[in-house]
């Protein structure tokens, strides 16, 4: 059977960076965002599940890199359960990074390590409703309990979710800011979450914990900027350093394709790249 293409990133940075990738395997860190980069977009939060390529893209990844992480915005355990990570023999190391980085789930303990509920998250889960209603938010408005760590407003149901979106971003910053909180913006959803910690802050942690030598970054949204930044820092620093955007859509943010070394098509497209990295290492 042919192998699949490994298509050819953009930049110099990261034709080396995916060469060094390929060079050495196994100092190779693959870390990839959740929804929208492993999990197509859906109108329903709780109906997203991994592409179903997904899970076996990484399989057969997994046992020949140093270390496959999913850094998310979501709880650990919901990422754990939407994406079908747990009890995967070959995933075994894996690490999902959620909240953010506030929380960790390690395959091998299936144990989620958290920084705990926050106060301000615990007043604005119970202000909120009546905030929305005061605060002219339109119908289909949806609030997503994301427990102590985080509140999520999503407008992707409403008549016009650039509109709705708009409508909250000054009133849901000023509730924030009266709790101690920051607003994380993402594709048609403000959250509302503690400050300190983001998913650079994770990614690079996890890549000194491991000892990458190398790193893929896969992501969709603002929420993964973080995580870029942090990348192309340890790029000054020496680490090779892949960014790849799982984009095509119209919604997909300029500020994140544009930093690309590579863009891809969603997360059929992001499935295409695992198997093809795992073709081209394994020689299948
Ligand atoms: O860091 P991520 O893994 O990308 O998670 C970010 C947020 O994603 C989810 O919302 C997004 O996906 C939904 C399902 O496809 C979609 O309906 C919504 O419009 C998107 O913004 C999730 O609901 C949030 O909790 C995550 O933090």
């Amino acid at each position: 059977m042919a192998h699949a293409e490994i298509p050819t990133p953009t930049t110099g940075e990261g034709k080396e960076a995916l060469a060094a990738l390929l060079a050495e395997p196994r100092r190779a860190v693959v870390a990839l965002d959740f929804d929208g980069t492993l999990a197509p977009i859906v109108p329903d939060p709780e109906q997203a599940r991994a592409h179903p390529g997904a899970v076996p893209a990484l399989t057969r990844l997994a046992p020949h890199v140093a270390a496959v992480a999913v850094v998310t915005g979501r709880p650990a355990g919901v990422a754990v359960r939407y994406g079908g990570f747990a009890g995967v023999p070959e995933l075994e190391h894996l690490v999902v990074l959620g909240h953010y980085g506030a929380e960790r789930w390690d395959a091998h303990s299936a144990q989620v390590h958290s920084a705990g509920a926050h106060p301000g998250v615990e007043a604005v889960r119970a202000e909120l409703p009546g905030f929305l209603d005061r605060n002219g938010a339109w119908r289909g408005t949806w609030i997503e309990d994301k427990g102590g760590r985080a509140v999520a407003v999503h407008t992707r149901r409403t008549e016009d979710p650039d509109a709705a979106f708009e409508a909250l971003r000054g009133p849901l910053a000023e509730l924030a800011a009266q709790h101690d909180l920051m607003v994380e913006p993402g594709r048609y959803v403000l959250e509302l979450r503690p400050p300190g910690v983001d998913k650079g802050v994770a990614l690079a942690a996890y890549l000194r914990e491991v000892g990458a030598g190398s790193v893929l970054y896969g992501g969709d949204d603002l929420g993964d900027l973080a995580a870029y930044a942090a990348v192309r820092e340890l790029r000054e620093g020496g680490l090779p350093g892949l960014l790849v955007a799982s984009a095509g859509t119209a919604e997909s943010p300029h500020e994140l394709t544009s930093q690309a070394d590579l863009v891809v098509a969603g997360p059929e497209g992001v499935v295409a790249l695992l198997d093809a990295l795992a073709d081209a290492i394994t020689g299948s």
